[in-house]
């Protein structure tokens, strides 16, 4: 492949086109919003210009919603040879294809499983996709050189391909995606007219269990539009175990002794089951979920003072697998919690408090 088109230079356009740009492919860019596409062309995505002759591959790079009708357009004016999209939903996407008669012959469903919860082309990474899995659609028709040229392009971005049947796709990224989206949209909404006595407390842990929270709204209402009935099945079940955990909360803080038990097993019960549950989640770049072992570390609030830590960090030998940093409220000191090899925590923690600094182990 050695030209390609994104038509869509939001966050997913311009990352697929700044990875692809960065590997020596010729990428022409196009918006609905002109904006978008001149920011995504000046931050090094592409050409903001029409191809001078049909291109290799286009990737859709719209709203769900807008799939098929931007795949007919491209496929009348001839942009492309092969066709793919990088939609979070595939069954009704395909369907509305398949119904405006496009050449699906020529044309592939994909969705990179990575993002961000920032929308257009600021927010885009040329390493957004590394090691994540990008799940491709082949259908019945998709012929083997829009295949091969799909599959090019998840190598280009340095993703996994991962070959799915649409409607296999929408009930796992239902599980996976979009039901923990509104789970966390759903305890966002808590603080909203919460006080700030209260949210000025927020720690990682509930920022970590929000952060999508803050994704464009008009984007995720076309993705759980188009996968509603998988996701209500998901959040059916949540429901139950919720009102299960009201009632053992209650439980826990009744008089009644027995009360109480049956609290504390309803309580322990649902902890545990969300240990295995999280057990099961594979760590980073998909590999198996690995232990790592915290070292958390105080850090001064001024300028470099990570930057000493991670070269630290770095002479130790040690290589830091995730990291988290949360500020203590009203203090000029934050916490960074390091997460590393256990094979190598105990001998960084003496190397770092050697150096001087104050490590919370
Ligand atoms: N946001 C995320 O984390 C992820 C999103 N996706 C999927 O990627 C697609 C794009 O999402 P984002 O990049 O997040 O959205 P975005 O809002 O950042 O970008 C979408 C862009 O498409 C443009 N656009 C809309 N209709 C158009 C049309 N008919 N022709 C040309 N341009 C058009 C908009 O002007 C905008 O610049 C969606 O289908 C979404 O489901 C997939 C993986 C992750
Ligand atoms: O920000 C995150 O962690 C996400 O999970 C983003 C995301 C959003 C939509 C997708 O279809 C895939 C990934």
């Amino acid at each position: 492949m050695r030209t390609a088109a994104v038509v869509g230079t939001g966050l997913i356009g311009t990352s697929v086109a700044l990875a692809l740009t960065a590997r020596g492919i010729t990428v022409y860019l196009h918006d609905a919003d002109s904006t978008a596409v001149r920011t995504a062309a000046a931050l090094g995505a592409g050409l903001d210009e029409a191809p001078p002759a049909e291109v290799d591959l286009a990737v859709l790079a719209v709203p769900p919603g807008r799939i098929a009708a931007a795949l007919k357009d491209c496929q009348d004016q001839g942009l492309a040879h092969s066709y793919t999209d990088v939609g979070s939903v595939k069954e009704q996407p395909l369907l509305d294809i398949e119904a405006l008669r496009c050449d699906v012959s020529r044309y592939i469903g994909g969705h990179p499983l990575a993002g961000r919860e920032r929308s257009g082309p600021f927010a885009a990474r040329a390493d957004l996709f590394d090691g994540r899995p990008w799940v491709l659609t082949p259908s019945k028709e998709t012929d083997t050189e829009t295949l091969n040229r799909a599959l090019e392009m998840v190598a280009l971005c340095r993703a996994v391909p991962v070959v799915m049947e649409p409607r296999a796709h929408d009930h796992a990224v239902a599980l996976v995606s979009h039901a923990p989206h509104l789970v966390s949209a759903l305890m966002a909404a808590r603080f909203e007219d919460a006080a700030d006595t209260a949210t000025r407390l927020a720690g990682q842990g509930v920022r970590d269990v929000t952060r999508i929270a803050g994704s464009d709204p008009r984007l995720w209402i076309e993705i759980l539009g188009a996968n509603a009935t998988a996701v209500a099945d998901v959040l059916a079940g949540f429901a139950d175990d919720l009102n299960e955990t009201v009632t053992a909360l209650r439980e826990l803080a009744a008089e009644d002794d027995a009360k109480r038990r049956s609290g504390e097993e309803g309580i322990g019960g649902i902890l545990r089951r969300g240990n295995v549950g999280h057990a099961r989640i594979p760590g980073k770049h998909g590999a198996p979920a690995a232990r790592y072992e915290s070292v958390p570390v105080v850090v001064g609030d001024q300028p470099g003072e990570l930057a000493r830590l991670f070269g630290d960090v770095g002479i130790a030998g040690v290589n830091i697998e995730d990291m988290s940093i949360d500020h203590s409220p009203g203090r000029p000191a934050g916490l960074v919690e390091l997460m590393v090899d256990p094979a190598a925590a105990e001998g960084l923690v003496v190397e770092l408090r050697r150096k001087g600094w104050n490590v919370q182990r």
